[in-house]
């Protein structure tokens, strides 16, 4: 009788649904305030059309392409806004500017322990007061002041990853090396001596350690795609239903990364490392003379959890390790990359800098007896900052707009009232792309454009936005620098790379930062055979 009942009513329960989705997507385009903002049709109706867009896998070329031509404002979703416009970034990015960042980041939230229970880090909280607690705690760790101790730690990888190159590949024209995967292993390296003085493995077994750079990949294409629609990470991974049975101890809910770093912190406090450094110091006591006291950002960060141990408890100190890992690899490989694929690609200015290195080398400026460059070293050569400053502005690691909240009151950006609320973001990718800031050959990799000028490479600095921009800016700006600074002229001084292919192109994926594959593959001559082979065969 009842279901006869309902059935008799379907058509007018299909006219109700349909009018609710009517209403529904009414509102998304003129119920947020922004109905003026251009942008792709179906953008101001749902988000699914940002989530498809970054599900394709080239969002940062897309938005390049939407702003040129809708201009500095474009609409990306029912209540998102896209901005290009240099002077939007002292207003949205400013210190105490009120913006705080969006539900994108609470998506990247991950569980640390097996019941699934979160922690809010550094780097993916939205609770602004907290973050500015955790990170005055622990900000001293990434000072400039901290990196005298952070450099024998770089030291000891990079010494490694040479070695590591020179036995498997170099003078072997049998053996490719694919020097991508390479440098990724050694920016997770590094991060591991750093974080936990310990290298983790990557480049002395040539391998992805734990998986947790295939694991980390998962993670991020994860964030990337839901994060555009926060709402569904309620459904998928922050599923009550999934929580209640990880409480319950059905299924062990840990992240990969947070376990990853837990392993690892509790191998360096359980002693085992000190041991082991005590043995491998008998070994080598001469080459360990020049290393200061070890102060990891573990120990820096117990240190902090001593002066405010209600704060900083040893959850948050797992945070911040696991914060370390997810933040400082991945992004820094990427900028790594793209130093090499450019000069690869652009022979005239891997030629300039190897100039600059060789007259510094006359000069007598490198006093390591090996192929290493000391950071203060390293800053005395200027067309090496050009070369590693023109990489971060051409391919910036992060690939989508970091998104933040307009507050009370509402905003006016490039002269259009935006309403509180409304999510706006800047994307490198775009800000960098600016003809009036970077000059007409924007699309060009020119690392001359930071040398030419003073004027002008000071006003790029102020909007170079590859390590985002205020409160919120990368805690391991300088830590990053100084990997960039010291590998780069160690792996030229060492090595002739040659491309195995030289006409191949990169492929590039952006989930969240934009990864680079399928070109790397080179082969690598030790600096002196190749000397040799010029002066005996004149090649
Ligand atoms: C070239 C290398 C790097 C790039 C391009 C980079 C980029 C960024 C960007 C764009 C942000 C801001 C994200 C946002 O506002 O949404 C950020 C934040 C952060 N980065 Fe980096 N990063 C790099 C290296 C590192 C390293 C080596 C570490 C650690 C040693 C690190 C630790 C962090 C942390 C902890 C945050 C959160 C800061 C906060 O919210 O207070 N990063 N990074």
């Amino acid at each position: 009788m009842l279901l006869q009942q309902l059935l008799g009513q379907w058509p007018a329960l299909i006219t109700l649904c349909g009018l609710g989705v009517v209403a529904r997507l009414f509102h998304n385009k003129y119920g947020h305030g922004i109905a003026e903002v251009p942008g792709p049709f179906l953008a101001a109706y749902t988000d699914l059309w940002r989530f498809c867009l970054v599900w394709g896998g080239r969002p940062e070329k897309a938005h390049i392409k939407l702003h040129e031509r809708y201009g500095p404002l474009v609409r990306l979703g029912p209540n998102m806004v896209s901005v290009s416009d240099p002077a939007a970034l002292k207003v949205v990015y400013g210190l105490s500017a009120g913006y705080v960042k969006s539900g994108f980041y609470p998506v990247q939230q991950q569980a640390i322990s097996a019941k699934g229970d979160l922690l809010q880090g550094m780097f993916n909280t939205t609770d602004e007061k907290y973050h500015a607690r955790l990170r005055r705690s622990v900000n001293n760790a990434y000072a400039m002041s901290s990196l005298v101790h952070f450099e024998p730690l770089v030291d000891s990888t990079t010494v490694e990853f040479l070695k590591q190159l020179t036995e498997r590949y170099a003078d072997k024209p049998d053996q490719i090396c694919d020097f991508g995967k390479w440098l990724q292993f050694y920016a997770f390296d590094v991060i591991g001596e750093l974080t936990f003085s310990k290298r983790l493995g990557f480049v002395d077994r040539g391998v992805d350690v734990d998986n947790i750079i295939s694991d980390l990949e998962r993670a991020l294409f994860y964030f990337s795609v839901v994060g555009q629609i926060p709402a569904l990470d309620k459904l998928l991974l922050k599923n009550p239903v999934r929580i209640w049975f990880s409480r319950m101890g059905f299924l062990n809910a840990t992240s990969p990364v947070a376990i990853f770093a837990k392993t690892h912190m509790a191998h360096r406090l359980s002693g085992a490392i000190q041991e082991e450094e005590e043995e491998e110091e008998e070994k080598k006591a001469t080459s360990r003379k020049e290393q200061p006291t070890r102060r990891d950002f573990l120990s820096r960060f117990l240190e902090a959890g001593q002066k405010d141990p209600a704060f900083i408890t040893p959850e948050r100190v797992l945070s911040l390790t696991s914060a370390n890992v997810f933040a400082g690899s991945d992004t820094t490989a990427i900028s790594l990359r793209t130093i090499f694929y450019y000069l690869l690609k652009t022979p005239d200015k891997l030629k300039r800098l190897m100039r600059s290195i060789e007259e510094a080398e006359k000069t007598g400026l490198f006093t390591r007896e090996d192929k290493l460059v000391r950071w203060a070293e390293a800053n005395e050569l200027p067309y090496l900052g050009a070369v590693i400053k023109e990489g971060l502005r051409i391919h910036p690691a992060a690939g989508l707009p970091l998104e933040r909240i307009v507050p009370k009151g509402g905003a006016t950006l490039s002269g259009q009232f935006v309403p509180p609320g409304t999510i706006v973001g800047i994307s490198a990718w775009t800000l960098h792309r600016n003809a009036q800031i970077f000059g007409d050959d924007v699309d060009t990799f020119r690392p001359e454009r930071w040398l030419d000028d003073p004027e002008k490479a000071a006003v790029m600095n102020q909007f170079l936005f590859s390590f985002g921009g205020g409160a919120r800016t990368c805690a391991g700006k300088n830590v990053s620098y100084l990997e960039m600074y010291k590998l780069v002229p160690a792996i030229l001084r060492t090595f002739d790379i040659q491309l195995a292919d030289p006409n191949k192109e990169w492929h590039l994926s952006n989930r969240w930062f934009v990864k680079q594959s399928d070109f790397y593959k080179v082969y690598l001559y030790c600096k002196a055979v190749s000397i040799l082979l010029v002066l005996i065969l004149g090649i």
